[in-house]
């Protein structure tokens, strides 16, 4: 053998080698990150193995596929029915995920120990990526600051002062749908135009500023096609979205080249929304503090007159003493979070209302009723705050549909510490019966609204069926002692504790307000297309049998 053969065969034997070793290094820290990120945490679950639940599909993704589909909800209900108040499903590799519904144990989750049971990483930091450092994406001591700041500006004298806005705008949707009408009745989409009216409530309301979405003639601009596309864009990314806490403290600049580089085109849609949203509210946010400098007159000439959510915050921070006062960036949060927080929600709460009142003709026009006597004894003006809320069955409506039909139908929230957690129900085992169920640390819940809702031993026999008139009378005593932990009519529907729904008084506002107005003018009878409607984040309309995911609510309006 040359002297050269023998340098080739040890170049060879050096480079195999290397990379046996190489490999080996690898396959050592691959060992120690499944141990740390897969073993650990599933050792640590051990004792939830006994807590009762359906068997797992996949060992891989557990009962995932079952769990996250728009066909999902009747899979949560038959999980309730067959398994109670807490039922142990899994995910990825056999974690394991709670689902809740006792009402004691949920007093814990959300009121007692909610910094706890805070929201999931995944959940913060994406939410932190794309709509900045508002309330849906802080937690902790940030949180409550930003909370104490923003739970004035929602407060009932504020509500009562946009009553006079929320009006003008749906006058707006109804000159619209009137013209869209004319004098035969006309299938619309309604989910489309009150997409438009809550959009425009929230942007004049919230933000004091205009997408001239309810023009006739006004076209949509690029800020308001990026908040319409924000939400579904992140519900299309709820695969994605728990892989993001591994890398969002990786430098931004990196991050965007990663992003740009994958080749998922729902990635670069939600870059894209981001951008636009963060240099439109920017814009809104410097021309308000500008304003705010200039002084009291030129602030209350903007686009509703400086009682908008966000002036009234500025104003309010700047005489804030400097512990509680926010930086920009969180009230420039707030912006964006309201936006996307305030417009899907409500518009699909309406839209189920409207769907509902189709199918009940008696209902709807024992509301017109009520709403036109109340129209009539307010001189045919617009209703006051006062007026509009003291309306029994107006108030009926909202409530029942709200409690059956939550929009939200789940959240989710992260252990963050070892705990026990009391039931009021007993879970049966295989070993027996629990009064407290132990949560170890980096367990997933879901906290289970529509079933707590929905609950027959809360509600009793008839829980499931759409009856507005059980709000006229007291609730069964089996409801007040049920003790659910939500701030909305005994239910769960904008949660309860810290991290409830800041805007619910809003909300129900804007529906009161819509209803009073389009059904007075009005009446909606039901599509000949079959609707159903699809679980996500939000529980939205569609067409049964369509191919398109893009909600819609077909539905048919003539002049009352
Ligand atoms: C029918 C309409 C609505 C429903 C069903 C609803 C429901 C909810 C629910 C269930 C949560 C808790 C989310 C979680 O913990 O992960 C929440 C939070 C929130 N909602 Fe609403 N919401 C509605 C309308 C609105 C409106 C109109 C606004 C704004 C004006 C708004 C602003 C917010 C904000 C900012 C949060 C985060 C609160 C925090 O973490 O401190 N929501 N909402």
């Amino acid at each position: 053998m040359s002297i050269f053969d023998t340098f080739f065969v040890q170049s060879i034997y050096c480079g195999v080698y290397s990379i046996w070793r190489a490999s080996q290094v690898l396959l050592f820290a691959g060992s120690l990150l499944v141990l740390s990120y897969v073993v650990r945490p599933r050792l640590r679950q051990i004792p939830l193995w006994k807590i009762p639940g359906p068997p797992r599909v996949s060992l891989l993704t557990g009962n995932r596929t079952q769990m996250f589909h728009p066909g999902a909800a009747k899979f949560y209900d038959e999980l309730h029915e067959t398994y109670g108040y807490v039922v142990k499903t899994s995910s990825f590799f056999g974690d394991i995920i709670l689902l809740i519904s006792d009402p004691k144990a949920l007093n814990t989750i959300l009121l007692k120990e909610q910094d706890v049971f805070e929201e999931s990483d995944w959940f913060l930091e994406t939410n932190r990526h794309v709509l900045g450092l508002g309330l849906l994406s802080t937690i902790g001591e940030q949180h409550r600051k930003q909370r104490k700041m923003l739970t004035p500006v929602f407060s009932i004298k504020h509500m009562r002062s946009m009553v006079p806005l929320f009006y003008k705008i749906t006058h707006q949707l109804q000159d619209v749908l009137k013209a869209r009408i004319e004098n035969c009745p006309q299938e619309l989409d309604l989910l489309d135009w009150l997409g438009r009216l809550a959009l425009e409530l929230i942007s004049q309301g919230g933000l004091g500023y205009t997408f001239n979405s309810l023009d006739p003639g006004g076209e949509e601009n690029e800020f308001g096609k990026a908040i319409k596309e924000c939400f579904p864009t992140i519900s299309k990314l709820v695969k994605f979205r728990s892989i993001y806490p591994f890398v969002s403290r990786w430098p931004s600049r990196f991050l965007r080249l990663m992003g740009a580089c994958l080749p998922i085109p729902m990635v670069h849609n939600i870059m894209h929304i981001k951008d636009v949203m963060y240099d439109n509210t920017k814009k809104v946010f410097d021309e308000k503090k500008a304003l705010l400098k200039k002084g009291d007159e030129d602030f209350t000439n903007q686009v509703g007159e400086g009682k908008d959510i966000i002036s009234i915050l500025l104003k309010a921070n700047v005489i804030a003493s400097k512990e509680e006062r926010l930086p920009d960036e969180d009230i420039l949060g707030q912006m964006t979070t309201l936006l996307f927080a305030g417009t899907d929600t409500t518009s699909t709460a309406l839209s189920r209302i409207f769907s509902l009142l189709s199918l009940h003709s008696d209902v709807q026009e024992k509301l017109r009723e009520e709403l036109k006597e109340a129209h009539e004894a307010a001189g045919c003006a617009d209703l006051n705050y006062d007026d509009l809320v003291a309306l029994p069955y107006l108030e009926a409506v909202c409530r029942e549909t709200l409690r059956l039909y939550p929009p939200v139908n789940m959240v989710a929230r992260v252990c963050r510490a070892d705990t026990s957690v009391p039931v009021s129900r007993p879970i049966r085992t295989s070993s027996g019966t629990l009064s407290s169920v132990f949560i170890p640390k980096g367990t997933t819940l879901l906290v289970n609204i529509n079933a707590v809702n929905r609950d027959p031993s809360i509600w009793g026999a008839d829980a499931v069926e759409w009856k507005p008139e059980r709000w006229l009378a007291p609730l069964p005593a089996s409801v007040t002692d049920a003790h659910i932990p939500g701030v909305y009519s005994n239910t769960l529907t904008f949660l309860g504790g810290g991290r409830s729904c800041i805007g619910f008084k809003f909300s129900q506002l804007e529906m009161k307000v819509a209803l009073s107005q389009l059904i007075t003018t009005f009446r909606f009878s039901p599509s000949k297309e079959e609707l159903v409607w699809r679980f996500g984040s939000i529980v939205t309309p569609s067409v049964k049998g369509s191919n398109s995911l893009r909600p819609t609510l077909p539905i048919v309006i003539e002049k009352a």
